[in-house]
């Protein structure tokens, strides 16, 4: 898979594409649906699946005080398309500029003129150019004059609960990593570079590497987790290259050691080895474990974590 930064890393020699727009943040079960159609309709036809997304989040620009965090690092999006069998993705940098062009402008530029675009796949509900002026209809009329048809995919559901990113962000924020991995069809995940901690994990018995997580990010609330570390991103092909590790993962600011600051820290199962600090790694969160407390003592605290490490061991099982 490819990935283009801008319509100016498109190579020149690009032919016609079978072309899916959104912003895919999660890329969750209702986009997988809408890429779905776009892969099957390239796999038909022989001709390439491009994904046009956009970075940052379009709200960070028009409304910042109303942008959600990110349930998806680019680079990992990316690599979630290239695993759903997309061809290239082009990621649009979201800026006043880009929100000024009209539906008209944008389906020139992007669509007709970058893309040759033969097909075009979106959810339902997309809206394009400026103000969101743009509707499904609006690109269909666009299209027949410009040599492409839409298709528009409907919205997925399941138990009266419309898969979206904010039903994913409102879960992981409530510790609900079950049903945000339900809507995502894989455990969420937060990425981070591992940094010094307290140096106080291995004297505990259970060192712990600390992830420093951007700013912007979904971290599901305080709590103990049963999930996996994983090394060998980022990658943003696919997730070809992964290695997974079972891991306790802790979120809280360590109440029983007054700590103040939230940490976001795991120990990998049965090693005391590794060597992770300076490496960017990802937490994939699988199931709740507990709530943090507040132990009388180190004791306590650790005989705690002998038991959580067993639970979690029987989770990932
Ligand atoms: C599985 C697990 C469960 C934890 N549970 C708690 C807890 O309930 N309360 C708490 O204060 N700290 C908890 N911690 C965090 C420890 O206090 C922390 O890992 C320890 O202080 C080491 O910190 P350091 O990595 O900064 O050296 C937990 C850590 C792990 C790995
Ligand atoms: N099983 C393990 N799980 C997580 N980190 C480990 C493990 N074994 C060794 N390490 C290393 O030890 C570091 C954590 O040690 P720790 O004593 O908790 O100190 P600190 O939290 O101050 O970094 C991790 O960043 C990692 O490099």
């Amino acid at each position: 898979m490819q990935v283009w930064q801008g319509l100016g890393a498109i190579p020149s020699d690009w032919g016609p594409s079978i072309v899916s727009i959104g912003v895919f943040d999660g890329v969750h079960r209702g986009h997988r649906a809408v890429i779905g159609r776009a892969v099957a309709r390239s796999r038909a036809t022989h001709v390439p699946a491009v994904v046009v997304t956009f970075d940052p989040h379009p709200l960070e620009v028009l409304r910042p005080a109303a942008a959600p965090k990110a349930l998806t690092t680019v680079a990992h999006r990316a690599a979630l398309l290239g695993d759903l069998g997309v061809d290239a993705v082009c990621v649009l940098h979201f800026d006043a500029e880009l929100a000024s062009w009209s539906p008209e402008t944008f389906v020139d530029k992007v669509l007709a003129q970058a893309l040759h675009a033969a097909d075009v796949v979106v959810g339902e509900d997309f809206r394009f150019g400026h103000r969101a002026a743009g509707d499904v209809r609006l690109l269909a009329e666009l299209g027949a004059t410009r040599g492409f048809a839409v298709h528009p995919v409907g919205l997925v559901e399941e138990a009266g609960h419309r898969w979206s990113s904010t039903f994913v962000r409102d879960r992981v924020a409530l510790g609900e990593v079950e049903a945000a991995a339900r809507a995502l069809g894989r455990p969420h995940r937060v990425e981070g570079v591992v940094v010094h901690g307290d140096a106080r994990g291995r004297e505990l018995g259970y060192p712990t590497a600390n992830l420093d997580v951007p700013a912007r990010t979904v971290v599901p609330a305080d709590g103990v987790y049963a999930g996996w570390l994983v090394r060998g991103t980022p990658h943003n092909v696919s997730s070809a290259g992964e290695t997974r590790l079972p891991a306790a993962i802790s979120i809280g600011t360590n109440p029983t050691f007054g700590g103040e600051r939230r940490r976001v820290e795991a120990y990998v199962l049965d090693r005391t080895d590794l060597d992770l600090y300076d490496e960017h790694v990802a937490l994939d969160f699988v199931a709740r474990v507990r709530d943090t407390e507040k132990f009388a003592g180190v004791d306590e605290l650790v005989a705690q974590m002998d038991r959580d490490v067993e639970q979690v061991r029987t989770l990932l099982r």
